[in-house]
């Protein structure tokens, strides 16, 4: 880790408070959700950090409490050495230009009354830049995510799921940013068309030189494109690591657990995987002591106090943490033996160069 990274998250907490009915707030029944509970980590310029955890982990509600679509609760958010949780909200606005954000679903985070054109150029007219040239690099930006500029006058629903992703990305990239949140960006698309964004993501981080906080509730997904990586459970970082010591050295139950559920193609190797029982629990009622404790194989009587810190993993190297009583009991390096070669096959570069078809027929679902 650099004494400079380019964004640093400290102590993050957001909780929601639900007090649905007019009963309830009459009699301050107030119930409290703690979907991110005392995150900390930092990012370094040029660096991708993956977030990685079952769906109610907190991936989402970190990412936008780091940008403050939700005001989080406590906490820091230091970007580039300026407070993100201390600026206005037209000081905010004004940094959003170098933050931007790819969401989950292009189908929906699209407008599907504006033309792709129009969509890309929205954010080069909120912040003012580009005047004159918009047009212009509305087609640089369509060429350079892939697609054929002279359709920037058609309409979402006339481009397949890949393609509506692309667009996506190519109004994050509108504004020239220099960090990007891509929140789960592949997880509504067909896996060979994962393949071709995940690829389209590498390129652009080069070119344009970004940094990228990338949420996937796949570890597979989160290999493929990850420098370092942070596996959430229950509001919490439970692991944080190097993607490849993550991989060949999982130290976190939870860790082992998600890298045994990625698909396992040899019949002895699927057979020794750990299986994931259970959901998350809800965080209206976390469990006391650890909170994966109901859930986890490893579990002691201790486990059930005990609230473990993310402390280093001894022995190893890269800043390796894990946030478990027992992690110094478990053997190195056991976690599921071929989980890393999988991962490489699955998105292997055969998959990567295929071209982008342009939907011409309007129904635009070719690639889901
Ligand atoms: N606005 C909200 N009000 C109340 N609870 C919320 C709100 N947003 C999120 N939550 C709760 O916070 C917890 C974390 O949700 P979050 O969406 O951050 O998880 P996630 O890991 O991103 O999951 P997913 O992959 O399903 O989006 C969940 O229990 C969710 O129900």
């Amino acid at each position: 880790m650099s004494d400079d990274p380019l964004l640093s998250v400290s102590g993050l907490h957001k909780y929601f408070t639900q007090n649905d009915g007019f009963i309830d707030r009459l009699l301050g029944a107030d119930e409290t959700v703690k979907a991110v509970n005392g995150v900390s980590f930092d990012i370094e310029r040029g660096e991708t950090l993956g977030l990685v955890g079952e769906s109610g982990s907190g991936k989402s509600t970190t990412a936008r409490s780091v940008l403050r679509l939700d005001e989080p609760t406590k906490g820091t958010v230091s970007y580039d050495g300026t407070d993100l949780t201390a600026l206005s909200d037209r000081e905010m606005t004004e940094m959003r230009k170098r933050i931007q954000i790819v969401f989950q679903d292009p189908a929906s985070s699209l407008n599907r009354r504006k033309t792709v054109g129009q969509i890309i150029k929205q954010p080069m007219e909120i912040h003012g830049l580009y005047k004159g040239e918009r047009d212009a690099r509305v087609d640089e930006l369509m060429e350079t995510v892939g697609l054929p500029p002279q359709y920037s006058n058609r309409y979402p629903h006339e481009f397949s799921g890949g393609q509506r992703q692309r667009v996506g990305i190519a109004r994050a990239l509108a504004v020239d940013p220099d960090f990007i949140v891509a929140d789960e960006p592949v997880s509504a698309l067909d896996v060979s068309i994962q393949a071709q964004i995940l690829n389209l993501l590498d390129d652009l981080q080069e070119e344009f030189d970004l940094t990228l906080l990338f949420i996937a509730h796949d570890l597979s997904v989160i290999r493929h494109v990850c420098d370092r990586v942070a596996v959430m459970y229950l509001g919490e970082i439970v692991e944080l690591a190097d993607a490849d010591e993550l991989f060949s050295n999982p130290q976190h139950p939870y860790t082992r657990a998600l890298l045994g559920a990625i698909p396992q193609p040899v019949p002895e190797l699927a057979r020794q995987r750990q299986v994931l029982e259970g959901e998350v629990p809800s965080p209206l009622d976390p469990p006391s002591g650890c909170s994966f404790n109901p859930r986890c194989p490893e579990a002691t009587e201790e486990c059930t106090s005990v609230d473990p810190t993310l402390d280093d993993v001894a022995g190893a190297t890269g800043g390796h943490k894990a946030a478990c009583i027992h992690v110094d009991e478990f053997e190195t390096g056991a976690g599921v033996p071929s989980a890393a070669q999988d991962v490489d096959e699955r998105f292997s570069i055969e998959n990567f160069d295929a071209e982008p078809t342009l939907v011409t027929d309007g129904r635009g679902d070719d690639d889901r």
